[in-house]
């Protein structure tokens, strides 16, 4: 039906007055309403493509489930729903008009937001999106097209025609596996979305990553011609780094970014929230100005909104909430000194509340002012919280330093605290004693909880009783979306991320000499690989060629993320329940996008079928497919290869599997090539060294901490959770535990991670600290040590992986050993030993923690070890790349942790 003929149709108390819009779903028409008189937007169904009679009564159902959820939902971040109705055989909802345009719109007009409005927009749709959380509603459509703006700037959550409720069971989705139904873009889906799994509300967190990312960089993450292209980065590829489109943006909340863009569900942000005030952190400690999102804490969440709801009569009081009993706000007058400018303050009783930013403050029972010159706020004693703290305080009469993000909660609390790193510190009921919270855990410490309290996502408790003289008394309000929500999803159920990945199909001999060396004993240059014919090196037998993304450096363009081997083996042999693979090699490649394609797939194997949303069409889907790999091994070997010659080997080999993400001008193309290779190794010369003392664990922890903060940090990782997307499949091989980054050889292969992310310009330092667990210190294969300016491109058609390595043998009488591996000259071995020498006592030999460092300026590196300068060296091959970890010998284990890269 076309929908301007509905224009002066009468529904209920409405008359259709101008079509102002049209999705997939229904058409959005200006209208007046007579009772009560106003304007009103008007949405009705009506779907684009001609649907069945069944189809069609579930999209009435889906209509009047976007109904019922909205309705459901008063926030003012949340378009409300005034009415549903069904007239004349069309069903329709009555809505506010919201005339300020969409996001979609703002974005379009604007490209790139101010960081201060990315800010403020991220905490309003955060909001939105916790606050419907909480209320076990998921959106599932999280897309700027969905978010309304009022003309004062406000933004609003619309949509929410494919919630499903959580508690509802599973969705009664419409699935139209037919051609020619339009395919939506998937740019905002989550990967578990892309894979058809059940989602949670991560998967809306995803999306609204999705959304900050663009708000930041003017764009999406991931481009391509066809919807399967988009699909297959959302599964696989690691966003371009934002930093790089948007050089202001700070190194932290590129982090922040790229976090909430965490394949695995389990690695994001665990509420909006949280994500929102991570951003707003790091902007702050990087020195950008950030303005206070005027709002309120939220009666039901406690999270911060916009004040002055255009539809909830409560909201325009204008009263100041305060908090009651049950710690429910009330809109009783706050007693006393009104906070100052800059919003987001609570007081009750009658002290003076200072938040100058974004301290949000409960302050109950307080008897001194309250002070937070940045994101904190103090009560009594002497309180500092620099950097987005959060306080409830009853009766605080101590110090409490929370530096970095810390939030607390205090019920007569009388001892210090410290919170060095981002603790979420929480002390409650009558506690007496000090809380040390140096790491970036939260720390509750509930002495004497009460009937009815609450200890809520690890970050703050109700004012509880006790025996303390608190004053508050009631639950706080709770927020947060429940972490112990299930988590639904293949990724989160599996544990692992089904990477696309195969066997190559086609070997190249790697040729290398065999070099003798006496067991036990330590031989420079021992360490061959004994050629293995047919095997090696994998390419994609149709190799893309990589045209430069305009406005990028070539060296993003060439090359992208790098996954470590063996959860890209485990890929490798999907089953329908694991998620989707992809055959690298020949046929089955993602269409390039490149000049002439077709867009089409060509498969000659093993598909995985995935689930396209359709345009417009909520809870609809189409079938797309992609090719999987019919290998299946485990992923230490791929079929068809030849025996391994396991003994005759010195040196170990590496295998890995590479990811490329192919950037191409006019528009980012996903392609992904994979390889494999067992690199020989060429020995070179021999030279001398020195020592000096481990850092002690806690001390760098916090400098760690700190120097995060500071501008000079590109990216800091303390490898204790995962991320940054590191490979953890398979477990045995890639682990993170007991505080560390485990890697563990397995079999005749090295094990090689590299770091998702762009290539690292320019003078810097490569930090980490290496500890091995277990292997064999009488052999002199039992090396490890960190990888560097890894890159790989196609060149000429082929894929060329270039690296350096830096690394320790761990035995008695060991050495380190600096390597270039190059593999551009077919048939040439691709390993050089640029450097090597023994190491002296700074080297701690045996199961000690070992702290190394590269300081690399153009083709100058120097190395340092545990403090000590060990050598510098130069060499010109490579000048770009990434960084990761490399472990040599089978069964040796070795915890990395403290990855740093600093500008020098
Ligand atoms: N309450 C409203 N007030 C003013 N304009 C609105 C309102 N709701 C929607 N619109 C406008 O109508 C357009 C169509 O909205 P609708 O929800 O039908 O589709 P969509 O979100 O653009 O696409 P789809 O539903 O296919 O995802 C929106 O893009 C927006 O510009």
């Amino acid at each position: 039906m076309n929908a301007e003929a509905l224009i002066g149709t009468v529904l209920g108390t409405c008359t259709l007055q101008k079509l102002v819009g049209q999705g997939g779903m229904g058409a959005v028409f200006l209208a007046q309403q007579s009772r009560p008189r106003r304007q009103v937007a008007v949405k009705v169904l009506l779907p684009m493509t001609p649907l069945s009679p069944n189809q069609l009564a579930a999209f009435i159902e889906r209509f009047r489930r976007e109904t019922d959820a909205a309705a459901s939902m008063e926030h003012p971040n949340i378009t409300p729903v005034h009415e549903y109705g069904e007239r004349g055989g069309l069903a329709y909802l009555v809505m506010p008009y919201i005339s300020g345009g969409t996001l979609r719109d703002e974005l379009v007009r604007q490209g790139p937001l101010s960081l201060d409005k990315v800010s403020n927009y991220l905490d309003q749709i955060a909001a939105a999106l916790d606050y419907a959380h909480d209320h076990g509603v998921i959106h599932r459509d999280i897309k700027p097209a969905n978010i309304l703006k009022t003309q004062e700037g406000r933004l609003l959550l619309t949509d929410f025609g494919l919630v499903k409720i959580v508690a509802e069971g599973s969705a009664n989705q419409v699935r139209l596996t037919g051609a020619g139904a339009p395919v939506g873009t998937p740019d905002y889906m989550s990967p578990e979305q892309v894979i058809g799994e059940d989602v949670d509300a991560r998967a809306d967190l995803y999306s609204l990553g999705v959304i900050l990312y663009q708000m930041v960089t003017g764009t999406t993450p991931f481009q391509g011609e066809t919807p399967m292209q988009i699909a297959a980065q959302h599964l696989q590829a690691p966003p371009p780094s934002p930093q790089e489109l948007r050089p202001d943006l700070p190194a932290a909340a590129e982090q922040v970014i790229l976090r909430s863009l965490a394949k695995r569900p389990a690695d994001r942000y665990a509420t909006a929230e949280e994500l929102a005030k991570a951003f707003r952190a790091a902007l702050i400690s990087a020195g950008i100005q950030v303005t206070q999102t005027n709002g309120f804490l939220s009666s039901s969440t406690g999270r911060f909104v916009t004040p002055q709801g255009l539809f909830d009569q409560i909201r325009q009081t204008g009263k100041a909430p305060a908090i009651g009993g049950n710690g429910e706000l009330s809109d009783q007058p706050v007693n006393g000194a009104i906070p100052p400018a800059g919003g987001g303050q609570m007081r009750n009783e009658t002290d003076a509340v200072f938040e100058p930013e974004k301290g949000n403050w409960l302050l109950n029972g307080s008897t001194g002012s309250v002070e937070a010159a940045n994101n904190g706020g103090g009560l009594t004693g002497a309180m500092t919280t620099p950097n987005g703290g959060k306080g409830l305080l009853s009766s605080y009469t101590g110090a409490m330093t929370t530096p970095n993000g810390g939030k607390g909660l205090l019920s007569s609390y009388t001892g210090a605290m410290a919170a060095a790193n981002n603790g979420g510190n929480t002390y409650n009921a009558a506690s007496t004693g000090a809380v040390p919270a140096a790491n970036s855990e939260s720390n509750i410490v509930n002495k004497a909880p009460q009937p009815g309290s609450t200890l809520a996502n690890g970050n703050f408790a109700n004012g509880l009783t006790g025996a303390s003289p608190a004053v508050s008394t009631g639950a706080f309000p709770a927020t947060g979306v429940d972490k112990a929500r299930a988590g639904g999803g293949l990724l989160s159920r599996t544990g692992k991320f089904p990477l696309i990945g195969a066997s190559g199909q086609e070997g190249i001999a790697v040729t290398g000499k065999n070099v003798a060396a006496t067991p036990g004993q330590f031989v420079p240059g021992s360490r061959a690989v004994p050629p293995a014919p047919g095997s090696g090196l994998f390419v994609n037998s149709a190799p893309i060629e990589v045209p430069e993304k305009a406005g990028l450096s070539a060296s993003s363009a060439q090359y992208g993320a790098v996954a470590p081997f063996g959860a890209q083996t485990e890929a490798m042999a999907p089953t329908p329940e694991q998620g989707i693979g992809l055959s690298s090699a020949n046929t089955g490649a993602l269409p390039t996008g490149q000049q002439g394609s077709t867009g089409s797939i060509k498969l000659t194997g093993p598909a995985k079928v995935l689930k396209m949303p359709v345009a417009g069409q909520p809870g609809q889907f189409v079938t797309g497919i992609l090719p999987v790999s019919a290998q299946a091994d485990g992923g230490e070997q791929p079929a068809g290869l030849p025996e391994k010659k396991k003994g005759s080997r010195l040196w170990v080999k590496i295998v890995a599997i590479v990811i490329v993400i192919l950037l191409i001008a006019g528009g980012a193309i996903g392609a992904f090539l994979y390889m494999r290779n067992q690199p020989t190794r060429q020995p070179a010369s021999v030279n001398n060294a020195s020592v000096a003392a481990t850092p002690d664990l806690q001390a760098t922890t916090t400098a760690l901490a700190h120097s995060t903060a500071q501008a000079n940090v590109i990216l800091a990782d303390p490898l204790d959770h995962n991320v940054h997307n590191w490979m953890t499949t398979p477990p045995d091989v890639f682990a993170f535990k007991d505080g560390a980054y485990h890697i563990t050889d397995k079999g005749d292969n090295g094990r090689a991670a590299v770091l998702q992310a762009s290539a690292f310009n320019g003078p810097m330092v490569y930090t980490l600290t290496m500890q091995e667990v277990n292997g064999d210190d009488n052999s002199p294969n039992n090396s490890f040590g960190m990888i560097f300016r890894f890159k790989q491109q196609t060149n000429g058609g082929a894929t060329v992986t270039s690296f350096y390595s830096f690394e320790v043998v761990n035995m008695k009488g060991g050495e380190y050993q600096f390597w270039k591996y190059d593999d551009s000259q077919k048939g040439a071995s691709p390993w050089t030993e640029i450097w090597h020498q023994p190491f002296t006592d700074e080297f701690h030999q045996g199961r000690s923690a070992n702290t190394f460092k590269i300081a690399m300026d153009g083709d100058k590196f120097t190395f340092i070890v545990n403090d000590k300068t060990v050598k510098t060296i130069q060499d010109k091959s490579l000048s770009t790349g990434t960084v990761g970890m490399i472990v040599n010998l089978n069964g040796t284990e070795v915890a990395f942790k403290k990855l740093l890269l600093t500008r020098k």
